[in-house]
């Protein structure tokens, strides 16, 4: 490391399914084009990381079991201690870290911006990753939560650039509502680009948009408010899952009850006997190969509000009975 510069570091948040993890590997791929060698901090809701497959040849260290604001913020500490150690042997060029979709940012800034870090790490930007297609759901005060408000509230009023992102789903009319909504709950509309798929301009994903001696008052307030209000959001596991033919985890997927806001792992195909990672997100389902030299076995991690109800159950049962 050049003891002279510090290690640029871009904080990836926004809701759960949002697209963080589509946006970082976008900015891995620009990373690798260009020769750097990145280091990742992943924070992951749940006991297991089910997209180690993404990062393959990444060094990726992983904070399971808990969420970098809350339960594991001194995690993250010994986690950075730990890189700055290794850094010696072998130097990283930049440093990405991505929050559980109910992190709020600003847990993280408030690590980098203490001694140590500070004078080794540089915050280029919070890139908050916001999901057009399910937006007004989650601001609705019928079909959402004061808690899931609150925390994209926050998401919003840190990020130094906010990536409008799964535009695809939506109509022009319905991304414009959107924006105006943005704006009113406080985000500058300077800082809102439009996107599919994390598909943005190297150049403004980049850019440095973080000042870290200019505190903003709307953003102290929230350090302060801040009350680990996501404990609401629960993570479940479901292991040994018998194999189905896809068409039948599709049609479980879809019969998900709308609490269950997030799900991804790996299920097995009964024909192929193949493992497949999904990704369930905006209440859609997506199945990907994933390379067989990564050992893994069928588990699904689900995500959500008051997943400990009868519906869940039921639902669950289904798949884990072998009676789809
Ligand atoms: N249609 C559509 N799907 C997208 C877009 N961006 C991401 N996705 C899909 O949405 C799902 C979730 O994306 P991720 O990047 O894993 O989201 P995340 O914010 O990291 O999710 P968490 O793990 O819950 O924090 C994946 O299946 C992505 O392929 C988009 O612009 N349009």
């Amino acid at each position: 490391m050049n003891i002279n510069s510090k290690i640029p570091v871009y904080i990836l948040s926004g809701f759960l399914g949002s697209g963080k993890t589509t946006v970082l590997i976008k900015m891995l791929e620009h990373c690798k084009a260009n020769g750097q060698n990145p280091g990742i901090i992943l924070n992951e809701l749940g006991q297991e990381n089910v997209e180690g497959h993404l990062f393959e040849d990444k060094k990726v260290v992983e904070l399971l079991n808990g969420c970098i604001c809350c339960t594991i913020q001194d995690d993250l500490k010994e986690t950075m201690n730990d890189l700055v150690a290794e850094m010696e042997s072998n130097p990283l060029d930049v440093l990405f870290i991505e929050g559980t979709g109910v992190a709020n940012p600003l847990e993280i800034q408030e690590v980098l911006l203490t001694d140590p870090y500070m004078n080794q790490f540089e915050i280029m930007s919070i890139i908050t990753v916001l999901d057009a297609s399910h937006f007004r759901e989650y601001q609705s005060i019928f079909a959402s939560s004061s808690e899931v408000r609150k925390l994209i509230k926050e998401q919003i009023i840190c990020g130094s650039l906010l990536l409008l992102n799964k535009t695809d789903l939506i109509g022009q009319e319905e991304i414009q509502k959107v924006i105006r909504k943005i704006i009113q709950i406080g985000g500058d509309e300077s800082n809102i680009i439009q996107c599919k798929f994390g598909q943005v301009d190297n150049d403004l994903l980049f850019e440095k948009r973080f000042q870290s001696f200019m505190m903003n008052p709307q953003n102290t307030d929230i350090v302060q408010e801040h009350e680990h209000h996501h404990s609401f959001i629960q993570a479940i596991k479901l292991e040994d899952i018998p194999s189905f033919p896809i068409k039948s985890y599709e049609k479980w997927f879809k019969g998900l009850p709308s609490n269950v806001l997030r799900g991804k792992g790996y299920i097995e195909i009964e024909q192929t006997k193949e493992l497949l990672n999904f990704q369930y997100a905006s209440n859609k389902v997506t199945f990907t190969k994933i390379p067989t030299s990564v050992p893994k076995k069928s588990i699904i991690i689900l995500i959500g509000t008051d997943l400990n109800n009868e519906a869940i159950n039921e639902h669950c049962k289904y798949l884990l009975e072998g009676i789809l």
